[in-house]
């Protein structure tokens, strides 16, 4: 696990006490730039290079109607990524971010020639209701892979990590974890994923409570166990490069609430590691602000948002690349000749 600079850290604070404007009148962009000065070990923190990996993976439970799309779209949505038609395409394009897509486990075969990462652990999850997602091997076979693109993308100069995901039925998985890692009830956390009506929603309830009893009758009991019992492929890779982040000593940026259940599956795995997250923005799904809460993060924007594939966190980007420009290039008030606090 990589250090903290706490040193660099308060410089980067009595910095920013010296710049030309009003005590905190940046708000918490001020705290962000302290906080990747305390990250890099540099009072001026290097502008942060986002790179982007995009998991996928299908989920049986999505057989149970707990989506309002079928889960051929997570294939289908797989291709679109490498044509650069998808929201995260067009992001990553914007903010100059690598991006790769990994199959971690779609449930149909993708053409080898497909340019991705072909790391197809299974095709796809067990049915999370009636059985374990995976095996504990598996598991760790997905969060290997999502640790190795964490590298990957690092070696190409990336020092701000994304994961995103793709995977129909992965907002009922999600569920499930922040429920397993909180101890919220299915009724507090459980959302409307990609835009089911109130009755599928009172199903997708019922599915959640039967996952988390069946899980806990079979001995779910810690980061690693509860997500092979209710997570996801795609969702535990995203754990991989969240844990791969931290020991890189590199930021990784929790895009919305599957991002943020990996994170909770993270932490459990290695608590240390979550000093290296920060969350991007508020998803409209139901229990992502307790997700969060239970992490100790509050999110820096609220477009209401409801996607995933990383995209609100391409979106905050830019403002944590301005946060750290204002701290690295605005003058003090000794440099520019004005006037301190009376
Ligand atoms: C076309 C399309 C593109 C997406 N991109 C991300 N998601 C998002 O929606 C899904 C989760 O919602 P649920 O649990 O309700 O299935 C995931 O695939 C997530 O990445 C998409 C969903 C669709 C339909
Ligand atoms: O916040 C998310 O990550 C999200 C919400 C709804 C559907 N897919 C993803």
């Amino acid at each position: 696990m990589a250090v903290l600079h706490p040193d660099a850290g308060l410089a980067a604070r009595q910095r920013q006490s010296q710049l030309t404007k009003p005590a905190g009148s940046l708000g918490r962009l001020e705290a962000l730039a302290c906080w990747l000065a305390e990250r890099s070990g540099q009072v001026c923190p290097p502008l942060p290079q986002p790179g982007i990996a995009v998991f996928a993976g299908d989920h049986g439970v999505a057989a149970d109607g707990v989506s309002a799309f079928p889960s051929a779209v997570t294939a289908e949505m797989v291709k679109n990524f490498t044509r650069g038609g998808a929201a995260i395409n067009v992001l990553a394009r914007a903010i100059a971010a690598p991006l790769e897509v990994v199959d971690v486990g779609v449930a149909s075969p993708l053409p080898a020639e497909l340019p991705i990462v072909h790391a197809r652990v299974r095709a796809g999850t067990g049915n999370l209701r009636t059985e374990a997602a995976m095996s504990l091997d598996e598991c760790r076979q997905a969060l290997a892979i999502g640790r190795a693109s964490a590298r990957r993308l690092h070696a190409q100069g990336v020092t701000l990590l994304i994961a995103g995901d793709m995977g129909i039925g992965n907002t009922t998985a999600s569920a499930c974890l922040v429920c397993a890692f909180t101890g919220a009830t299915p009724e507090d956390i459980v959302g409307l994923g990609t835009g089911i009506d109130d009755a599928r929603r009172a199903h997708k309830v019922a599915v959640v409570g039967e996952a988390l009893a069946r899980a806990q009758a079979a001995g779910a009991h810690d980061g690693e166990s509860w997500l092979a019992q209710v997570g996801g492929l795609e969702i535990a890779a995203m754990a991989g490069l969240l844990l791969e982040a931290a020991a890189l000593g590199i930021p990784a940026l929790l895009d919305g609430f599957i991002a943020t259940a990996a994170a909770l599956a993270a932490r459990a795995i290695k608590p240390a590691a979550a000093d290296w997250w920060l969350a991007s923005h508020r998803s409209q799904e139901q229990g992502h602000l307790r997700a969060l809460a239970a992490l100790g993060l509050t999110p820096l924007i609220d477009l209401e948002l409801r996607l995933g594939e990383g995209s609100g966190a391409a979106l905050a980007v830019p403002l944590i690349q301005m946060a750290v420009r204002l701290h690295n290039e605005m003058a003090t008030f000794a440099e520019a000749g004005v006037s301190g606090a009376a």
